[in-house]
């Protein structure tokens, strides 16, 4: 307590301005490659701050695992956004949730839902939703990304709501990818931090001031965010009542809770449910796009997996979950993807909950704290060359303290007790896809009109995610005997 009150030298960052901060350093595009430059001019903790608005990055797994695990009691709380969570509505999702007993009810309800025994149960729709995949894009390869979108989304639509998407121009599917762009790009651009923010009392001025249209648009999303949490949920309970509801989550705990379900309990699993089919979908999107970009840019891996799979699935049917044990270049070359496409780069903010010190700096109360992601998995200390796409780094020999440093799921994932509870689904859902793809095309760059190979473009303009902006490319059956695996897979 004593240091705490003496030690008033906050970490280094860069310079800021008067009254406004570091307002003019901030940026909506790829803020994980500014934060990494200062990362690398600052050291492992960096500061700036926003109108007085602290905001902390965190460079080195030490550090992170210090402060975001080691003292979770008081860096798990998620900041109170005037903008994001009271007039756009989203402070009932989870990941908006302030930490306390709703966060925690609602935790306990996603372990019950996405822990790695209930996901085992979910491999045979995995495996039946995969074939959907592969089916879609060997008819229609151009449209690859809607089926991306429509397997990541119908997936969780399905496990969560019992809802079974006929086609990617299902409305519930517009109705979240709409609303999941208009959270990552529109509310929480830029670290989420809007004037109104800063200067809560803006959110008084009425509606016609200038300076005051983020009312309107707030109003606008707001109605948007609680269509998306309603509609799916809604829809559900009348099934229910007509007996045609599959078994889901919602129906089980609802069916758990009868008729005296209260409305903390109704709103619980409501918002939970939204928060899982909201979480779930560019974040998946984002490494399957990732792993084609991979496959396209390195085809000598994609080779070498084909082969392997050959090796031990044959060529008479399609991989399952079972081949999994005897596919270790596989294995190897989803834990690169993983390290190499850091589809979260700054995961997502922490607020500190108390004003803390560490190594003799002073963290204020309040501090949004971000983990610099993209920095430690580009550690060459623990990645050698770590511009290199290289799986074999992951089939070395090393003992069990460097195997779990070098783990990507140790970072990818976020840091403690607001660690993503989706990991163990995309552990599952990544493989079956990523193994089924090589197995049954070869991906490569798109070709012009003369037949010459286009390099893609790969721009990331989404705030949050690293979500490469579409690309073309060339995904084609690879024989006829993976024609007739493919389009004769289950329906
Ligand atoms: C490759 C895929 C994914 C990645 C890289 C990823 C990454 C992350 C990260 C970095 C966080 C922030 C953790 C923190 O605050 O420290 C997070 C939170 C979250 N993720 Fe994921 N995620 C993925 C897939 C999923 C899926 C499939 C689901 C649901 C089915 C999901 C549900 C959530 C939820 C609900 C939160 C908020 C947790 C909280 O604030 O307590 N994620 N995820």
């Amino acid at each position: 307590q004593q240091t705490k009150k003496v030690s008033r030298a906050y970490p280094p960052g860069p310079k800021p301005l008067p009254f406004v901060g570091n307002i003019l350093d901030l940026t909506a595009i790829e803020l994980w490659m500014r934060a990494t430059s200062w990362a690398n001019q600052f050291g492992e903790i960096v500061y700036i701050h926003v109108f007085g608005q602290g905001l902390v990055f965190l460079n080195s797994y030490e550090v992170t695992v210090e402060l975001m695990e080691k003292r979770g009691a008081i860096y798990s709380d998620k900041p109170a956004f005037v903008m994001a969570g009271e007039l756009c509505g989203c402070d009932n999702m989870v990941a908006f949730t302030r930490y306390g007993d709703k966060s925690r009810r609602q935790r306990r309800l996603m372990t019950q839902a996405l822990n790695p025994t209930a996901i085992r149960t979910y491999q045979p729709l995995l495996e039946i939703e995969t074939h959907t995949l592969l089916r879609a894009i060997a008819t229609d390869p151009k449209n690859y990304l809607n089926y991306i979108r429509r397997y990541a989304g119908g997936l969780t639509l399905l496990v969560i709501y019992g809802y079974q998407v006929k086609s990617e121009n299902d409305p519930s599917l517009a109705l979240a990818t709409e609303c999941v762009d208009i959270l990552s790009n529109q509310i929480a651009s830029g670290g989420g931090i809007w004037p109104v923010d800063i200067f809560p009392a803006l959110q008084h001025l009425p509606s016609w001031l200038p300076g005051a249209g983020f009312k309107a648009k707030a109003a606008t999303w707001k109605a948007k965010m609680e269509e998306f949490a309603d509609k799916p949920y809604e829809a559900l309970k009348q099934r229910m009542l007509d007996g045609t509801a599959l078994s889901c989550f919602c129906s089980t705990l609802l069916e758990e809770a009868g008729d005296k379900i209260d409305s903390e309990r109704d709103f619980d699993i409501r918002w939970t449910a939204n928060s899982m089919y909201s979480a779930s979908l560019d974040t998946t999107i984002t490494v399957v796009q990732h792993f084609i970009l991979t496959m396209i840019q390195f085809p000598e891996m994609m080779q070498r997996a084909q082969e392997e799979i050959e090796s031990v699935v044959g060529h008479g049917r399609l991989p399952t979950f079972t081949d999994r044990p005897s596919l270790p270049f596989v294995e190897a070359l989803m834990s690169e993807l993983l390290r190499w496409s850091v589809a979260v780069p700054l995961g997502l903010p922490h607020r500190l909950m108390e004003d803390d010190v560490y190594n003799g700096m002073f963290l204020p109360k309040g501090t949004l704290v971000f983990a610099n992601v993209w920095k430690m998995l580009r550690n060459p200390e623990v990645y050698p060359n770590p511009e290199v796409f290289s799986p074999e780094r992951f089939m070395e020999d090393v003992d069990e303290v460097t195997a779990k440093r070098r783990d990507p799921r140790n970072y990818v994932f976020g840091f403690g007790r607001r660690r993503c509870p989706g990991m163990h689904l995309i552990e599952q859902s990544l493989w079956i896809v990523m193994t089924s793809m090589i197995s049954s095309f070869d991906i490569t760059r798109a070709k012009d009109a003369a037949g010459n190979a286009v390099e893609p473009v790969v721009v990331f303009e989404n705030a949050v995610f690293r979500q490469p902006n579409p690309f073309e490319c060339d995904i084609r059956l690879r024989s006829e005997q993976s024609e007739r695996l493919v389009m004769g897979s289950a329906a």
